[in-house]
């Protein structure tokens, strides 16, 4: 398995013939189409499924795209951005730049000083636009792409159209209206998978593969990920045993989850995963809070509260078994900075050990571990990974009787929004 799961406590004590019996019940509703939510499973098997058309008109415009602009800019917001973000965070090494066009994301907050540099930087580079909603009139991203849309058109005049690539509803939405009339080039949000769940549509693959990623070898870890995880074996398929392990946990008086990461690489998965499970979970009084860290920058500012706060975290570590370019410590001739005890070791090594004592400190503060192991960062694993935690989401959220595709309380901050603004009929 890609991912490999462990746990600080004893994992097959928590596994009882009800529960399994349960959780293949879940499995069996999400299969027959009587799941709460079914209508929104069309992730579920779509790595496999994936039309190879679709695929290829992907990557054929993601060429285009390299060859008329230096910069894609991505309006998005929510699972309209953070697939994509995530995913490219998570390949590009630091300091590297990817050989495609750089991306650079907007309308994922109503910023002016935000928008209006961005325009200046823009200026004398050559720049496409990839706007993406499902709904297709969500105000953040909806606000971005006017100004984004009046920006190309004084730029390019009638040959702005030629850059602007929208993704959204087939058959609805303010969005597709104006890529109709404007005859913008389109790609469809399935209507049977929610923004969240949407990293393996044109949502996320086209960004990627502008920024010149393989989205091929994305899809294949998606693919081996959707068929290694079908069963439900509570001795070997990872995303049931982080299932079982989170509705243990939450059960036993442990509301807050905290993904740590020890690779800067991983913080928008981080931010990607707090979407995904605080969206499916966070409703009717229940489920878990994600939250996150990146270790060590955090165990030198949250990592006190970890240790010694109010007792209702678990962690879930998220260990890269390797991390490709490294440094070795070497012997210095006077060793002022007393880091000779180092010599010899690599600083992938010296980061276990950051995360090892991490472990053990907060173990014996009373946080219980969970580990999920990946061999490495490329896209392969990063398909599955993902994959892994929108089947192990939905199992969560299911076993706390939640339907895991809706998120109705996103609602009220926007009618509130709309009225504070005047919009007509609120
Ligand atoms: O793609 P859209 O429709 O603009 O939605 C963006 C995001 O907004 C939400 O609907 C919440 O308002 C998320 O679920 C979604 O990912």
């Amino acid at each position: 398995m890609t991912v490999n799961v462990n746990f600080s406590g004893n994992y097959q004590e928590l596994v009882s013939p009800e529960l399994t019996e349960r959780l293949q019940t879940i499995a069996n509703k999400m299969n027959d189409g009587t799941a709460a939510g079914s209508d929104f499973l069309g992730w579920k098997n779509w790595p496999s499924t994936i039309d190879a058309e679709l695929v290829s008109r992907i990557q054929e415009t993601a060429k285009k795209i390299q060859q008329q602009a230096d910069v894609l800019v991505v309006i998005g917001i929510g699972g309209s951005y953070l697939g994509s973000k995530a995913v490219l965070e998570a390949l590009r090494e630091p300091f590297k730049s990817a050989t495609g066009v750089e991306i650079i994301f907007a309308g994922h907050l109503v910023s002016g000083a935000y928008l209006k540099n961005l325009m200046t930087y823009l200026d004398g580079k050559e720049v496409a636009v990839n706007v993406i909603s499902k709904s297709g009139k969500t105000t953040e991203p909806a606000i971005a792409f006017r100004f984004l849309q009046d920006y190309m058109e004084k730029r390019y005049g009638q040959k702005a159209a030629e850059r602007i690539y929208v993704t959204t509803d087939a058959e609805k939405g303010a969005l597709l209206d104006v890529a109709k009339e404007k005859d913008y080039a389109r790609f469809v949000v399935p209507d049977d998978i929610g923004g969240r769940y949407s990293v393996f549509t044109s949502v996320g693959l086209l960004p990627i593969a502008a920024a010149g990623y393989s989205i091929e070898s994305l899809l294949s870890g998606a693919k081996r990920a959707e068929q290694e995880l079908v069963e439900v074996h509570t001795d070997t398929n990872p995303a049931i045993q982080y299932a079982i392990l989170r509705d243990h946990l939450y059960r036993a008086g442990y509301p807050v989850e905290i993904m740590a990461v020890f690779e800067e690489r991983l913080t928008f998965v981080q931010e990607w995963w707090k979407q995904l499970f605080g969206e499916s979970e966070g409703k009717e009084g229940k489920g878990i809070f994600p939250a996150s860290v990146l270790y060590s920058t955090d165990l030198h500012s949250l990592g006190q509260y970890v240790q010694d706060g109010k007792r209702m975290l678990f962690e879930t570590f998220v260990n890269v078994e390797s991390v490709g370019d490294d440094l070795v410590m070497q012997q210095a001739a006077n060793d002022s900075d007393e880091l000779n005890y180092l010599a010899g070791k690599s600083l992938h090594e010296v980061n276990g050990a950051v995360q090892q004592a991490t472990a053990e400190a907060h173990l014996s503060g009373g946080v219980p571990l969970i580990t999920l192991s990946i061999p490495a960062l490329d896209e392969d694993t990063i398909g599955y990974l993902l994959y892994f935690y929108m089947l192990s989401c939905a199992y969560s959220a299911y076993l706390l009787d939640i339907n895991p595709f809706d998120q109705p309380g996103v609602e009220e901050y926007k009618v509130n929004m709309f009225r504070i603004l005047n919009k007509p009929g609120y």
